[in-house]
């Protein structure tokens, strides 16, 4: 297995291009079950977790056209086999994203239930019970999540008790079919969600309330084919300013957009990094000291939880401590035991992770069991004296796209060991 070797030290200074979103680009890839289409997306990102959404939506029988060179994804034709298999869900939870298209648009579907993961059990109870209330009987059967709707789904008032990016994403698409008006209280409002609502739109879809927490659906009877281009991915682009911020360099995130950073520009720019608009995207550096900020994870515009971790990694060289709640996910600390193995000072407690600022990390061989736990060790090893190995890249490839080729373009001593 490959692991990434960082000699820490080097300040980060040039441009970093910014990839299409990976938490765009699954559910939009789902949308395509919609329609015929041919649905186009453009600025796809090369990741792992797209290439298991691609073989999910092949294996459901569209035809997946995806020109790496060129960034885009085809997918046209009509879904022949309505399973979605453990194999595939098992190795990426969004794949749960295609039982709303396959209800709405077939009347049925069966879909592995994708369990839990390192961060948290994450189940799926708030997508189930709204389809529910458009109609659909739904039974678990050996594993699997069996949805009918033989008369079609129905609109229905959906008010979700919690906020979730994904159940909202699900019953969005699944809304966008169903005979009569859908309304959806209490959505979530993350950028992919608007990103999302945007294609629909595009496929013939009729959304109000894009990018508020009440979205309103009218059915259409069918949806068509479009061309879209993905959202630059504003968790990459977070987590190369923390690359920045903690190397004491400056760079150009290409593409970024500060309006759906929400929360995290202003707790950087309270930690004493400096986040400002550039022609082409943002400008991040850093040139006095980090100083120590409390944050707490919240849906959007609040501070991202998938920031969390490089957050942490930050702070674990600031002056001062701070204090990081973590409010979405029940055990999302995993890079703290790894961050400490690099001299990191941090204290956790059920939801809340003290972390008091040390003058130096040192380089260690680490071990990370997520994606964005994975790249936090990076950050702490691009500012670590000494070597840094860290082993299971896969679940960074899951979400980043070239990353140890994006950090040494801008300086840092980077590079990827093929196991
Ligand atoms: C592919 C994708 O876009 N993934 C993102 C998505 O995940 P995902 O869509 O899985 O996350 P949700 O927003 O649904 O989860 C938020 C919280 O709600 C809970 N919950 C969710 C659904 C449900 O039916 N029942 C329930 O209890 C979850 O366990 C969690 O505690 O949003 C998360 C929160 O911003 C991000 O960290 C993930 O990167
Ligand atoms: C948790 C994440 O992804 P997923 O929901 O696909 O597991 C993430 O992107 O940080």
């Amino acid at each position: 297995m490959d692991r990434i070797r960082i000699r820490g030290g080097k300040p980060l200074s040039g441009t970093i291009a910014i990839s299409g979103a990976k938490n765009a680009a699954l559910p939009l890839m789902a949308t395509a079950l919609l329609s015929d289409g041919p649905l186009t997306l453009t600025n796809a990102p090369d990741l792992a977790d797209v290439t298991t959404m691609a073989g999910l939506l092949a294996q459901h029988g569209l035809d997946v056209q995806r020109d790496k060179a060129a960034r885009t994804i085809t997918m046209s034709g009509a879904a022949s086999n309505l399973e979605a298999p453990y194999d595939l869900v098992r190795k990426m939870r969004a794949s749960v994203l295609v039982l709303g298209p396959l209800v709405a648009r077939f009347g049925r579907a069966r879909v592995s239930l994708p369990g839990g993961c390192a961060i948290g059990t994450r189940p799926v109870d708030l997508h189930l019970k709204a389809l529910e209330q458009m109609g659909a009987e739904i039974e678990i059967t050996a594993g699997y999540i069996e949805a009918r709707a033989p008369q079609g789904l129905k609109g229905a008032r959906i008010i979700f008790p919690q906020v979730s990016v994904g159940a909202t994403e699900n019953i969005l698409m699944a809304a966008t079919l169903a005979e009569g008006t859908t309304e959806i209280v209490n959505a979530a409002r993350e950028p992919e969600i608007t990103d999302l609502a945007a294609c629909l739109m595009r496929m013939g879809a009729r959304i109000e309330g894009i990018g508020t927490d009440r979205l309103v659906v009218e059915g259409v009877k069918t949806l068509g084919s479009a061309v879209h281009p993905i959202i630059p991915d504003r968790i990459e682009a977070g987590t190369y300013a923390c690359a920045a911020a903690i190397t004491g360099g400056q760079v150009l995130l290409g593409g970024a957009r500060l309006d759906h950073l929400g929360a995290v520009v202003r707790i950087l720019r309270d930690a004493g990094v400096d986040v400002a608009e550039a022609h082409g995207g943002l400008k991040v550096s850093r040139l006095n000291g980090l100083r120590g900020t409390d944050v707490m994870t919240e849906p959007f515009p609040g501070f991202a939880t998938d920031m969390q971790a490089q957050f942490m990694a930050l702070m674990c060289v600031a002056e001062g401590a701070a204090m990081i709640t973590e409010t979405i996910f029940e055990n999302r600390f995993m890079h703290v035991p790894e961050l400490s193995r690099m001299g990191a000072r941090i204290n956790f407690h059920g939801a809340s992770a003290i972390v008091r600022g040390v003058p130096k990390l040192s380089g260690a061989p680490v071990m990370a069991t997520d994606l964005r736990a994975s790249v936090s060790l990076i950050l702490a090893g691009l500012a670590a004296e000494g070597e840094t190995i860290v082993n299971r890249v896969y679940h960074l490839d899951r979400g980043y796209e070239r990353v140890e080729a994006k950090l040494a373009a801008v300086g840092a001593d980077i590079e990827r060991l093929p196991g």
